[in-house]
């Protein structure tokens, strides 16, 4: 595990972006895993500022999404289709047939699951895996359990994560309460996973992650056996290491 910290927002995500980049500069095919969350919209937003200076392009990129509400409308401003487009592929040239997010509003969601990982196996496997990490440990929409499950599935989203999405939506009440998530047995699959934690109240979360036991009580901390793991922290997050 390779852990960096960084004293500013905008240092932090040019060298996210940075690794992002040299991804697709080394790999220009490369499949990339994308999060969404309030962690990387700086990060997007460093991406596209590069892009526009013409440096790479996204032409032969594939993109996978952890994660999608279940019963959101596409176009609602807070669907992670709506967030994606805003933030990044509205921005740069990534062919529409290129992205993929769970589709949230499938008729049969255990197939659109099967549908997702099968697409996932095709392309490959992921090369770069970008991740936010949430309050109660988790990754993608991989809640603390007694068990964890391998690939895309329905989630029942935790009470922790309903209120700390509730800051997107009119009130709690209106956040979706379940999700569509890879697994996080696809999310070790990636060659390489990018984790980015920012702020002071991720310290006591991150700290359990990474230095903590590996428990699915926290399913961060199964990070902890991927062989090819890059952390990105501000000081804030970082703030209870040892
Ligand atoms: N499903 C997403 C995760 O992919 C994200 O990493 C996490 C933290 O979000 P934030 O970056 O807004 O703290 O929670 C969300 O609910």
């Amino acid at each position: 595990m390779n852990v960096l910290t960084f004293d500013s927002d905008d240092k932090l995500n040019e060298a996210a972006a940075n690794i992002i980049i040299g991804q697709i500069q080394t790999t220009p095919r490369a499949v990339l895993g994308l999060a969404t969350g309030g962690t990387p919209v700086g990060i997007y937003k460093q991406v596209v500022r590069e892009f526009n200076r013409g440096m790479f392009s996204f032409r032969n990129v594939t993109t996978f999404n952890l994660d999608e509400y279940v019963n959101i409308p596409i176009d609602h401003p807070e669907s992670y289709h709506s967030y994606m487009n805003s933030h990044l592929f509205s921005h740069i040239d990534l062919p529409a047939a290129q992205c993929h997010i769970p589709d949230g509003n499938a008729a049969d969601p255990a197939d659109e699951c099967r549908r997702y990982d099968e697409a996932i196996e095709l392309s490959g496997q992921i090369d770069l895996q970008l991740l936010g990490l949430g309050h109660n440990g988790h990754i993608g929409f991989n809640e603390p359990a007694h068990a964890l499950i391998k690939g895309t599935h329905v989630v029942d989203l935790a009470e922790e994560t309903l209120e700390a999405n509730a800051r997107f939506f009119d009130s709690v009440d209106d956040v979706p309460k379940q999700a569509l998530t890879m697994g996080v047995g696809t999310i070790l699959k990636a060659k390489k996973i990018l984790l980015v934690v920012k702020g002071a109240d991720k310290a006591d979360i991150v700290k359990r992650a990474l230095q903590g036991p590996i428990t699915t009580d926290c399913p961060a901390s199964l990070l902890q056996t991927h062989p090819n793991l890059i952390v990105l922290l501000d000081a804030a997050a970082a703030g209870k290491l040892s």
